[in-house]
């Protein structure tokens, strides 16, 4: 598989040095890189043997087949149509893009019109398996999320001991925080959607680790998940999981098995 990545930061590295250097998925890389501005990145794509771009039209005619998302939730809007219009698959790690349901439709419309996937990675929670499951002819009634990060990823102001930032529905939740809680947005659509999953945002000045509590009921009966993250040290708002859910939904893109 040839593969296109936006975005070379945190995860886009890690991406670069997993495919690239360390032959993570056997027969794919990253060949193209897209970039606002190749200064600062050259050195990274010598190492890792691929070709930058900083204009997007030149890179949409590279020769890829998959194209990655690992930038932000506004460069899914501005990139995400022209990539599926060319024919692309793309991959999308900024999944609170696809909170906004006008925006979802014209991706899902596009997908459609051009025979193209849109891939989706857990990023960094679990679960979905579960809400998938229990909405498919059963009723799921509710799903939570309480996501508590260290203070410093979500606010400048001095927090001394630990306070809630936002309490509410997860469509909100994501446009106030669109670089902390994409989680909850995947997390909405595999279960009852942006307007009934509830969210609370937590700064703890006494956590090192970005945690997310899941709780969900149904006729199929009750979930509580607690995924402890190790941050990326890169990009502490951003879990290590995260990264590595790109990788697991890469491999899971063309393995002869499906868990899930
Ligand atoms: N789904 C999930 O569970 C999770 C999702 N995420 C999301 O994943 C994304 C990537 O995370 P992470 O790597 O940690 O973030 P970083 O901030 O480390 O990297 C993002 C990079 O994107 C680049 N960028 C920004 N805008 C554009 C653009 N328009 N075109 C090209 N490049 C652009 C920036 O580079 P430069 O400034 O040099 O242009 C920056 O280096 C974020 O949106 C984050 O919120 C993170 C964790 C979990
Ligand atoms: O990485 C995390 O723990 C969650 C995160 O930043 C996001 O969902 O945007």
């Amino acid at each position: 598989m040839k593969i296109g990545l936006i975005g070379c930061g945190n995860i886009g590295q890690f991406l670069l040095e997993s495919l690239n250097m360390d032959s993570f998925l056997d027969g794919s890389r990253i060949d193209a890189v897209f970039v606002r501005d190749k200064k600062g990145y050259e050195d990274l794509a010598n190492r890792c043997r691929t070709r930058l771009y900083d204009d997007f039209q030149a890179f949409l005619q590279s020769d890829t087949d998959l194209i990655i998302e690992a930038a932000t939730v506004q460069s899914v809007k501005q990139y995400a149509p022209d990539i599926l219009r060319h024919g692309k698959d793309i991959l999308i790690i900024s999944v609170g893009a696809l909170a906004d349901r006008s925006f979802f439709e014209e991706l899902k419309a596009l997908s459609e019109l051009n025979g193209r996937k849109i891939y989706l990675p857990s990023g960094a929670i679990g679960g979905l398996d579960v809400l998938k499951a229990a909405q498919s002819t059963g009723q799921l009634e509710s799903v939570t999320l309480t996501t508590r990060k260290p203070a410093s990823s979500l606010t400048d102001e001095p927090v001394e001991s630990e306070q809630v930032l936002f309490d509410g529905p997860a469509f909100e939740a994501i446009s106030q925080f669109p670089k902390n809680i994409n989680v909850s947005i995947i997390l909405s659509l595999a279960g009852i959607g942006a307007e009934k999953t509830r969210v609370k945002i937590v700064a703890d000045p006494h956590v090192n680790k970005n945690i997310h509590a899941i709780e969900a009921k149904g006729d199929f009966g009750k979930l509580t998940l607690n995924v402890e993250n190790n941050p990326m040290p890169k990009n502490p708002k951003t879990s290590y999981l995260a990264a590595l859910s790109v990788l697991s939904a890469l491999k899971n893109s063309h393995d002869w098995l499906e868990i899930g």
